[in-house]
């Protein structure tokens, strides 16, 4: 079957006063039917150049996009205008029309395309339903919170019926629990109405809350991708280790003896291979970090300690760690 997205050795570039910058550099990728796909990168890495090539509101300088086969690049524009309506898009700032009120936000890509106005109110209503606001219907954006005025940006974009929903930084503006909820809402209507999103995001939690697949962008280059799990458990780039370890200030500021992340499936699995550890070499570790995260759906655990400063004993406590079914990695880099 043919992919729903196929990024092939796209580059775009822009030319400034101070010379040409290269915001996509040769990146290709693809994204099945019904994924879950985030993009994750540092601020300036190229996220939002990039998912605004996929839908052509920046034409990429070369390369190309397909849309289920099909490439965008070689669209005339009537047809592409067609094509665009199957990708829905929401953003940071929600791009509501603040002059109308959620119902008629909502109403408005369906008068667009020429449905009748009662038909669209009464569809409206219904999508409204479905994110959760129909009791806020009548009331104009300034009267919502951040967190409502993206649920009326989701119902809008249920409204052309799309197959694709490109999300760039939609959570970013929001707190903690209402990103949550927001994430949860994305994941139900790919889920019921099998919508392949994409997620731009600088926020490894993001990535890690609903993706089921993940491409780390740096300086415009594609530098590493596979699932969540795989980017979670071994980090392989520079890159994606600062994004794994992004926010961990009090791990930064470790500095001396080793420090090495274990990863494991569940918390009962690691309490006995610390405590064996630490019987066998007599030394204590530290736990600088421990967290257990639902990633996919599953329960990770991960833990950072910081090892003895004799250098003999701490190989030797690697070395143990590594013969246990854990994911092990010393931490030899810059966290910071
Ligand atoms: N229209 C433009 N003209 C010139 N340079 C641009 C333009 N749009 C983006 N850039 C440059 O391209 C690079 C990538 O920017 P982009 O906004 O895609 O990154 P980003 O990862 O989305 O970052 P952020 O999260 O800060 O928005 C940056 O160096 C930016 O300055």
């Amino acid at each position: 079957m043919e992919p729903m997205i196929q990024v092939e050795n796209l580059c775009k570039s822009f030319s400034t006063k101070s010379g040409t910058v290269e915001a996509a550099r040769n990146i290709s990728f693809s994204i099945e039917k019904g994924e879950i796909f985030g993009i994750i990168g540092l601020s300036g890495a190229g996220k939002s150049t990039l998912v605004r090539c996929l839908n052509l509101l920046e034409r990429p300088t070369s390369g190309t996009i397909r849309i289920k086969g099909k490439n965008l690049m070689e669209l005339p524009e009537r047809k592409l205008r067609k094509e665009r309506q199957n990708i829905g898009m929401i953003f940071q700032h929600f791009n509501l029309l603040m002059q109308r009120t959620a119902l008629d936000n909502v109403c408005f890509p369906m008068e667009i395309v020429g449905i009748s106005k009662k038909e669209a109110r009464k569809k409206a209503l219904e999508y409204l339903k479905i994110v959760g606001l129909e009791e806020k219907a009548l009331s104009y954006p300034s009267q919502l919170s951040g967190g409502q005025k993206q649920r009326v940006a989701i119902a809008r974009v249920l409204a052309s019926d799309p197959e694709i929903l490109l999300c760039d930084e939609a959570t970013s503006a929001l707190d903690p629990q209402t990103t949550k909820s927001i994430l949860e809402l994305i994941r139900k209507i790919n889920k019921e109405y099998g919508i392949t999103v994409v997620v731009i995001t600088h926020e490894m939690s993001v990535v890690q809350e609903i993706c089921n697949r993940v491409a780390v962008l740096e300086r415009g280059v594609l530098v590493e991708s596979g699932t969540v799990e795989e980017l979670f458990r071994s980090p392989k780039t520079e890159a994606a280790r600062r994004l794994v370890f992004s926010g961990r200030t009090q791990i930064q500021e470790m500095n001396g003896r080793r420090l090495v992340r274990v990863t494991f499936k569940d918390r009962s699995s690691y309490e006995p291979v610390i405590a064996n550890l630490v019987l066998a070499y007599r030394t204590p570790v530290n736990i600088l970090y421990a967290d257990t995260k639902n990633i996919g759906g599953a329960a990770e655990g991960e833990m950072i300690l910081q090892l003895p400063e004799i250098e003999e004993t701490a190989e030797k406590m690697i070395e143990y760690l590594r013969e246990t079914n854990m994911g092990v990695e010393e931490l030899s880099f810059d966290v910071g």
